[in-house]
């Protein structure tokens, strides 16, 4: 299998990755199932990348039905340590303009129907996330999206993930903004969990699409209104990705964020009585650890 150094998890738009050189087109098996699609591996500035289209080519995929912990698996067995979620997103704020781009560095969570860890079958991780965003990963795609120039960036801000695949309604909507949230969306959660649990650098480049159903002088979102702010905003993402793979340290054992060692000290299970198949089934994940 080719090795891929950054992961990219296209969200809503975002279908193919132009540009790569190199490219080879791989087919991913996991014990979780088959990832949303094909990944594509190429170089993109020189640096090795993993893509992937979180609904699949041709958009198939609702929020809800995304293989999250086979998309996670499938970029950590390619050899992927840094991943970054491109996603659209509603804005709950006046000052973030549709067209706008956030680097989110809080999570809250209102999805249902989803798994939400790795872990299960004899073997109970606990990892922190209470950062739920790598802060070295966010603060490179921040840099880089100022770059750019042509595009207003915001630092951080907390984005609600809903489970839909409905949008809200304005009861929802205005209480999310009471409560403080900055952006809205479907497929943060639980990708960015099993990212922590694979020990992965996660973080999102946020592409604000519509102001939800809030603000009472503007449409309210449709999907018309999505792709529409979305074309402008995934041709930004693009030129984001490549200039960020020129900056990611080629070493992550010199970064301050805890992303490579999250799963050190978390599993509970004495090793002991973790079954020989459970050991061998979670080798990639935790193996240096429970062996
Ligand atoms: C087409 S609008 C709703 C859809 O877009 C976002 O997906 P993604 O994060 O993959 O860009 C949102 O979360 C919904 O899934
Ligand atoms: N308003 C919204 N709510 C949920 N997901 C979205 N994705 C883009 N806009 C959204």
């Amino acid at each position: 299998m080719p090795q891929a150094k950054i992961g990219v998890i296209g969200g809503s738009g975002l279908y193919h990755m132009e540009g790569m050189t190199d490219v080879e087109e791989v087919k991913v098996q996991t014990p979780f199932g088959d990832p949303s699609d094909v990944i594509t591996i190429g170089k993109v500035s020189g640096v090795s990348m993993a893509f992937l289209p979180r609904h699949g080519r041709g958009h198939r995929l609702s929020p809800s039905e995304v293989p999250s912990r086979a998309n996670i698996w499938a970029l950590k067995s390619l050899g992927v340590e840094w991943a970054i979620s491109v996603s659209a997103v509603g804005s709950l704020r006046e000052d973030i303009v549709p067209r706008d781009l956030v680097i989110p560095d809080q999570l809250f969570d209102r999805t249902k129907d989803r798994v939400k860890s790795f872990y299960e079958g004899g073997v109970v991780v606990h990892c922190s996330f209470a950062e739920p965003f790598c802060p070295t990963l966010g603060s490179l795609l921040l840099e880089s999206a100022r770059e750019l120039g042509n595009v207003n960036v915001h630092q951080g801000g907390t984005y609600v993930c809903m489970e839909g695949p409905l949008f809200s309604t304005k009861a929802e909507s205005n209480v999310y903004r009471k409560l403080g949230m900055d952006i809205i969306g479907m497929t943060a959660l639980p990708e960015a969990k099993l990212a922590r649990e694979a020990e992965l650098c996660y973080a999102i480049i946020a592409c604000a699409t519509d102001y939800d159903c809030w603000y009472e002088s503007e449409e309210s979102v449709s999907v018309d209104m999505v792709v529409g702010n979305l074309s402008a905003n995934i041709e930004n993402a693009k030129r984001i990705l490549q200039k960020v793979a020129q900056k990611l340290p080629a070493d992550r054992s010199a970064q301050t964020c805890i992303c490579e060692h999250a799963v050190a000290s978390t599993i509970m299970t004495d090793p002991a009585r973790i079954p020989a198949e459970v050991k061998e089934k979670y080798d990639l994940l935790i193996g240096r650890y429970i062996s």
